[in-house]
């Protein structure tokens, strides 16, 4: 009896002791904010604030925006990733102190990778952190100068080649076009060409095999997208429950690409000016070598860093160039014109005269930022205003779409008026106010790549096809609430049919 009695004692103290313990564990810094005299949102165990995130139901995006429109007028708001506080920084002010001038106390992203869950990943520059992110941003800077952009110009301009090919087989069939897959298949293309140099010809061969790699790496199954959000939120939750980024496998697959490529190069000695020669060239260097993993990691990190980016944007600008006939028209004109002042040819030169265009790029990241929001920590205790001293170690994230969405800065967010972008309206834009491609030193790498490689694929369709809407096409755009980066759910279909003159 005594016995049962102590069983029966033990399991009640097991049951009552376990999950008060787990729950005292998991909300131990809920007060962190309160302490320090800061508005906070209310965190809920294990989630903090991010559970409608991780349960896919809201789209990271919308969620820093609605938290941000909540605390309008309050520079920063605290928020718990999982059970860790960070800061929701809202004033532009505090923006630019925290990337640019006081960047050196913010040089590290939030993100990390455990080098034994993806070395891959740990290794490629925009998870790297401290003096090794410093040698290798310091390495591959010189990779994306304008001179080195202009010489891999003519690899981007073959895929855009291909790819007006691969449409006109729809255009003819009078099919609607999956706009998302064939400007992925581009962008693809490009970055093999480019990074991996290899012919990948994904917009030639639907099985291409390098394709279904990128299918495979870019999948999100419900681990990968929670595990891709704790990168950025809570690194200390990846490892705890070891989620994987990629199969080892995959990685393998790309080292053996990679060294395939180097080696191949190596005995020929062939040149090709695109990003791996400038790679290869970091190899021998006395000041800046790259090897091993370090090197397969840059090529991959570009993979990684540049392709939803490049592709979403291209995406979501035929979508809004299909709904709005007039901006088509407009962008269409001026492509005509400055291509006949380049005897028809689309050029790495001909691409800066064309102003209206890049009008519309910037007007689709403005209203489409491919992240939504930045992420760096703070290395040291920081004097953030008179009234908060930021502690060592706490994350900060800025919510890049809700800025680009505030009619404080951007009146009527909503619509898609390329004109904010003209000489005249741009000075009115605050700095900080519009980051598509973040600020500061860390800002993105591949910039002047990706904007070329956009503009380059828009001059191909636009001087040949005219863009609609057809009953397939979603009016408005739903956004996939699963990736960080912003992607439309479903994919975009649209009518493309050949331009007449
Ligand atoms: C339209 C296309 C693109 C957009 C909108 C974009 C946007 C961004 C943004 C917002 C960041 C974070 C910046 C920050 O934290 O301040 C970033 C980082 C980065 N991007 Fe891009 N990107 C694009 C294309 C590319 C391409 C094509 C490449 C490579 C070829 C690339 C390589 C990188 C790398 C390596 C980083 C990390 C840099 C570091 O940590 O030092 N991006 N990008």
């Amino acid at each position: 009896m005594f016995e049962f009695g102590s069983i029966i004692v033990t399991v009640i103290a097991v049951f009552i002791t376990i999950p008060i313990c787990l729950y005292l564990f998991l909300t131990r810094h809920f007060n962190f904010w309160k302490k320090r005299g800061v508005i906070y949102v209310r965190p809920l165990p294990f989630f903090g604030n991010l559970k409608d995130v991780l349960l896919q139901k809201k789209y990271i995006g919308y969620y820093l925006k609605d938290i941000y429109e909540e605390n309008i007028n309050k520079p920063y708001v605290g928020i718990f990733a999982f059970d860790q506080p960070a800061l929701l920084v809202n004033d532009l002010e505090i923006v630019k102190n925290i990337l640019v001038k006081d960047s050196r106390n913010f040089i590290d992203r939030m993100v990390k990778v455990d080098e034994s869950l993806s070395p891959l990943n740990a290794n490629a520059i925009f998870a790297l952190r401290g003096q090794k992110w410093k040698h290798v941003r310091t390495s591959l800077t010189p990779t994306f100068t304008t001179g080195k952009m202009k010489n891999m110009f003519y690899l981007v301009d073959k895929c855009g080649q291909q790819l007006v090919l691969f449409i006109e087989k729809f255009a003819k069939a009078e099919n609607p076009v999956a706009v998302k897959d064939a400007v992925e298949r581009f962008t693809m293309d490009v970055t093999a060409m480019c990074a991996f140099g290899i012919e990948c010809n994904s917009l030639q061969d639907p099985k291409a095999e390098f394709s279904n790699l990128l299918h495979r790496i870019f999948q999100l199954s419900f681990t990968s997208a929670v595990a891709n959000l704790a990168t950025f939120f809570a690194p200390w939750v990846q490892n705890f429950f070891r989620l994987k980024l990629m199969d080892s496998e995959i990685e393998d697959r790309i080292r053996d690409i990679v060294w395939r490529a180097v080696h191949l190069r190596e005995k020929t000695g062939e040149k090709r000016n695109d990003l791996l020669d400038y790679l290869m060239e970091l190899r021998t260097s006395e000041t800046s070598k790259l090897d091993g993993d370090d090197f397969v990691a840059q090529a991959f990190g570009f993979l990684v860093a540049g392709f939803h980016t490049s592709s979403m944007t291209l995406t979501f600008a035929l979508y809004e160039l299909s709904v709005h006939q007039d901006i088509q028209t407009t962008a269409r004109t001026e492509i005509k014109d400055v291509l006949e002042h380049h005897k028809k040819k689309v050029t790495y030169y001909s691409i800066k005269d064309m102003k209206y265009l890049d009008m519309v790029v910037n007007e689709t990241l403005r209203k489409y930022p491919a992240i939504p929001f930045l992420d760096r920590r703070c290395q040291e205790d920081y004097p953030l205003t008179q009234d908060l001293m930021l502690p060592a170690g706490t994350g900060v994230y800025i919510p890049v779409y809700a800025l680009h969405h505030d009619s404080k800065y951007f009146p009527s967010p909503a619509k898609f008026d390329p004109e904010r972008f003209s000489e005249k309206n741009k000075q009115n834009i605050p700095h900080f106010a519009y980051m598509p491609f973040g600020e500061g030193p860390r800002n993105c790498i591949g910039m002047r790549f990706g904007s070329m490689q956009v503009k380059a694929a828009l001059i191909h369709i636009l001087s040949n096809f005219e863009v609609s809407p057809c009953k397939e096409t979603r009016i408005p755009l739903i956004i996939d609430p699963k990736p960080f980066n912003l992607m439309a759910l479903g994919g975009v279909y649209l009518n493309i049919t050949k331009f007449n003159n």
